[in-house]
Order: C-alpha cells, then structure tokens, then sequence
C-alpha cells in the first residue's frame, strides 16, 4: 500500500532553539494519528511546517509527492487540510456561509469571476453540504456563529476545513475546552471520518481521549520524537511517562500525567 504521508528528518530552527528535531514517521491511509507531547514540545510548529507555515528542513511527501520546496497555499491544494488552535469564523456569515468561503478556491482570476457570476460554484457547493452532512451539523448551516454553542463551534471548524475535501487534515487541539464526554462524542465522530477514508493527526492535550480514539500516537519531547506506537505501547512506554511526569512545575503537565495514569486501567481500552 502506497504510504500517503510520510515526513524524514524534519527539522525546525528558531534562531538558537531547534523546536523539530529530525522528526521522521509516515501515517498510511486511513489511519487516525495522535501526536502528544508537554507544552512547547513542537507539536504546533510539526504542523506548521508540514503545511509549509514555517521554514523547515528535511522532507515532506503525500500520495508519492514531494512537498518539501511546495508553498503553503499550494499544499492546502494538493489535499492536506489543517485547523488551528483558534476558532476563527466570520461572525456575520451562516455557517454555510463560512464553508462556503473557505471552499472556494481562490485564483487569480476569481475576482473577475466574481464580478460576473458572484454564487458559489456548483463544485464548492456541493463540498459544503457533504462537509456538513458527514459531520451531520446540516442543521446548523443558517446559524451565524455568536448562536453556536462551543461544542458546536468545534463541528464547524471541523467542517470548514472538509469543506476543502482533504485527504490528510491536521488538527490543533480540536477538542479543547469541552467537556470530557463532549470531547469523547466529538473524537467519536472524527473517528467515523478515519473510518470513512480520511487520515487525521491531532494534536491534543487530553491523553486519555488520544489513547481512546487514535490508532498510533507519535510523543513529541523537547522537539524530538521519543515514542511511537499503538496506545498500548505508548501507555507503557518509560519515556512517554518520564517526559510527562518529568516536568511536574507545569501544571498541564502534571494534568496530561494524571490523564496517562487514569488510561492505564484496563477497561480503559480503545474504543472503536
Ligand atoms: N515563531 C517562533 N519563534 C521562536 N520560537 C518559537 C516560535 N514558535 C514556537 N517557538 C518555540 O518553539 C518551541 C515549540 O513550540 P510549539 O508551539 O510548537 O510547541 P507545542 O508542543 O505546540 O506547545 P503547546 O502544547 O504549548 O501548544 C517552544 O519552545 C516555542 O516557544
């Protein structure tokens, strides 16, 4: 089977700090990703340069392609969409609105496009209702969002970035701030779209959820990946429990710790 992600010796320098270190994994189709680590560990700059965001060095390859040397505008085109920590939609627009938008891919011309035929493109269109109905938010498409609850709110970031038909979609911490069951409910339906074809990385602070939902977690510590594996590897892994537990001024830190400790349990096995 073709591998559909892969990165090699990815690596990430802000000035005197290397905040990726080398990092190298590939993800095959379908496949739900969780990648961890303490705060600051590089989680966020790994998605950054995946998506072109941040200069990196080192190799990024989708479906066969190289895009190291692709800009990021033109990443997002080749399949690989992503969603970022903060929640930002256009507040006077409906949430089909906001899909729409982002659907639409812009070109050069489109203005001019727009000046003689300012609707959606049937193709665009037709992506928003599909992004709506597979996250099954389809009654939520007129409502603007200071109406949106936050749970709901996650949805449509969700559906914003499908609306864009990815194949890979990166997500920064979706589930952050919901409840514990919420954020169990809304994996649950992340999950459904692994199942259905799509191949997810998260980013997420709540280890419990990554060790519940995803199929194979990558740890990040200190820019380095120290840990890879299924979450019965992972919950075992002395390093894994070393790098959380090492750091316990850091009160998220000492939260995920206790998280990882609750999972261990048996009947705490992934659910699927
Ligand atoms: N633009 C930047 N310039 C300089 N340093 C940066 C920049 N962005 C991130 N860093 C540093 O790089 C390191 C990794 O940051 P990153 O945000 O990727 O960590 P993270 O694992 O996502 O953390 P968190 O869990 O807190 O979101 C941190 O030490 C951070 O301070």
């Amino acid at each position: 089977m073709m591998t559909r992600f892969g990165v090699h010796d990815l690596t990430v320098q802000f000035g005197g700090l290397r905040a990726l270190d080398q990092v190298s994994f590939a993800v095959e189709p379908a496949t739900f990703v969780g990648l961890i680590g303490p705060n600051g560990a590089g989680k966020t700059t790994f998605m950054d340069a995946v998506t072109g965001f941040t200069p990196a060095t080192g190799t990024v390859t989708f479906e066969g392609h190289d895009l190291s040397r692709v800009p990021a505008h033109r990443r997002i085109r080749t399949g690989i969409g992503r969603t970022f920590q903060t929640l930002e939609l256009f507040e006077d627009l409906t949430v089909r609105e906001n899909l729409t938008a982002a659907a639409e891919k812009s070109t050069w011309w489109s203005p001019l496009v727009d000046l003689v035929r300012p609707r959606p493109s049937r193709a665009a269109a037709e992506a928003v209702e599909d992004a709506l109905s597979r996250l099954r938010i389809e009654d939520l498409a007129d409502v603007l969002p200071p109406d949106l609850s936050l749970g709901q709110r996650k949805f449509v970031t969700v559906a914003r970035a499908l609306a864009l038909r990815p194949r890979l979609l990166l997500l920064d911490e979706p589930a952050a701030g919901l409840g514990t069951s919420e954020a169990l409910a809304f994996a649950a339906r992340l999950r459904e779209l692994v199942e259905e074809g799509l191949t997810i990385i998260m980013i997420d602070h709540d280890m419990g959820m990554v060790l519940k939902v995803c199929d194979e977690i990558h740890v990040l510590d200190f820019g380095r990946l120290i840990a890879s594996g299924d979450p019965e590897a992972i919950r075992q892994d002395p390093r894994v429990i070393q790098a959380y537990l090492g750091v316990d001024d850091d009160p998220a830190a000492a939260e995920a710790a206790e998280a990882a400790e609750a999972a261990v349990g048996p009947e705490n096995g992934p659910v699927r």
